[in-house]
């Protein structure tokens, strides 16, 4: 494939796929960006604008919206931008096809407790998948401002070499690896321990405990991911601690912000019914938990967040984390 010449098109008109449209579009390449409300397909191509959720970002004219999913069959590569819990059932919507996939969502299908990866590959055994993956708020990623990612291809260097070319631009930089597994694992826990953070800033228990969840966090993250296959250097990279540094220290984090308004006594239900945006910490925490005793490994912080999501006092999650016994920083009993 020529870069040049390769299509390319977005699945899902969220925040991140329309700012990921965007970034792509920012050199005039076409992108044909698929969206699943009728009235945001209308809205992109007549003003330019994705008021439901991308208000901040005035849309490139080479980008072109459809809701007809099958117009996203024939192309090159396609990024998939759909929450987790939905993404089998938009890319099985889709007439099978050989291409690259690049799996952007972060988190775990609830119920199969798969990955994104064999959930894509189940319903496109033909393509070639790939997952991007980093600290990328997406009001910054359409601003234009600088944003580095972790692209790992499950089709090793040939596949990045086919890629990387296609989806790098000067503000946006892709880092290579073939650690598919781990790429997905640094994003969907720290969805969690982002809300994790945010009931910190909630409870205003201080910028001590709000470090400490931070490292201690992402010691479960290592411990889950190397159970699973996943390398410790990528999730000490972009896609891991990159991504849990920004979104445990911003109220830009959607996962941070409800974890927030749990800490200061909001109900999760009716917090969760309110949303229109996606917070995948929240889907993500019960089958993590569920993957964690599966594998005995131990997770306190995820295990609390889950308690916190079932409707359990913020302030009682808190003391019983800090009255486990204790034990060694490396303990693998958490
Ligand atoms: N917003 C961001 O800054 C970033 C988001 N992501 C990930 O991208 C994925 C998508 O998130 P956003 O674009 O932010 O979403 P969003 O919260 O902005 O929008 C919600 C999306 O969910 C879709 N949706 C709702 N119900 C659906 C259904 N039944 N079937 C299929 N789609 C449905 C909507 O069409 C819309 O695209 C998530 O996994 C998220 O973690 C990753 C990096 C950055
Ligand atoms: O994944 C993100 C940034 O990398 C976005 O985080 P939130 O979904 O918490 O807003």
């Amino acid at each position: 494939m020529n870069d040049k010449a390769a299509t390319i098109g977005v699945l899902g008109a969220g925040a991140w796929g329309t700012a990921l449209a965007q970034m792509l579009a920012s050199d005039g390449r076409k992108v044909l960006l698929w969206a699943r409300e009728t009235e945001l397909v209308d809205e992109i191509n007549a003003k330019r604008t994705n008021s439901l959720f991308l208000p901040s970002a005035k849309l490139a004219q080479s980008i072109h919206a459809t809701g007809d999913i099958a117009d996203m069959a024939g192309l090159d590569a396609l990024l998939v931008v759909t929450p987790a819990q939905h993404m089998g059932s938009v890319l099985g919507s889709m007439p099978a096809h050989s291409r690259d996939l690049v799996l952007c969502s972060k988190g775990i299908e609830a119920g199969s407790g798969r990955l994104m990866n064999h959930v894509a590959q189940g319903v496109a055994p033909h393509s070639a998948i790939a997952v991007l993956s980093g600290p990328t708020f997406a009001h910054e990623v359409a601003a234009g401002l600088p944003t580095a990612v972790t692209l790992a291809c499950s089709g090793g260097e040939d596949q990045w070499e086919r890629i990387a070319p296609v989806i790098a631009r000067p503000s946006f930089r892709p880092y290579y690896s073939n650690d598919v597994t781990g790429a997905e694992i640094g994003g969907s826990v720290k969805n969690v321990l982002a809300i994790a953070c945010g009931v910190v800033e909630g409870l205003s228990l201080g910028q001590n405990a709000r470090a400490a969840l931070i490292a201690r966090g992402y010691v479960e993250m290592l411990r889950f991911g190397e159970a699973l296959g996943a390398r410790a250097e990528t999730l000490a990279g972009l896609c891991g601690m990159g991504d849990l540094v920004l979104t445990c220290s911003s109220a830009a984090s959607r996962n941070f912000s409800l974890g927030k308004a749990l800490g200061e006594g909001g109900r999760a239900e009716e917090l969760m019914a309110d949303r229109k945006t996606v917070a995948e910490g929240a889907h993500t925490a019960p089958v993590l938990v569920e993957l964690a005793a599966r594998h005995g490994i131990a997770m306190p912080i995820v295990t609390a967040v889950y308690d916190l999501l079932k409707g359990d006092d913020p302030r009682a999650v808190v003391s019983g984390l800090l009255a486990r016994p204790l034990r060694a920083e490396q303990s693998p009993a958490g």
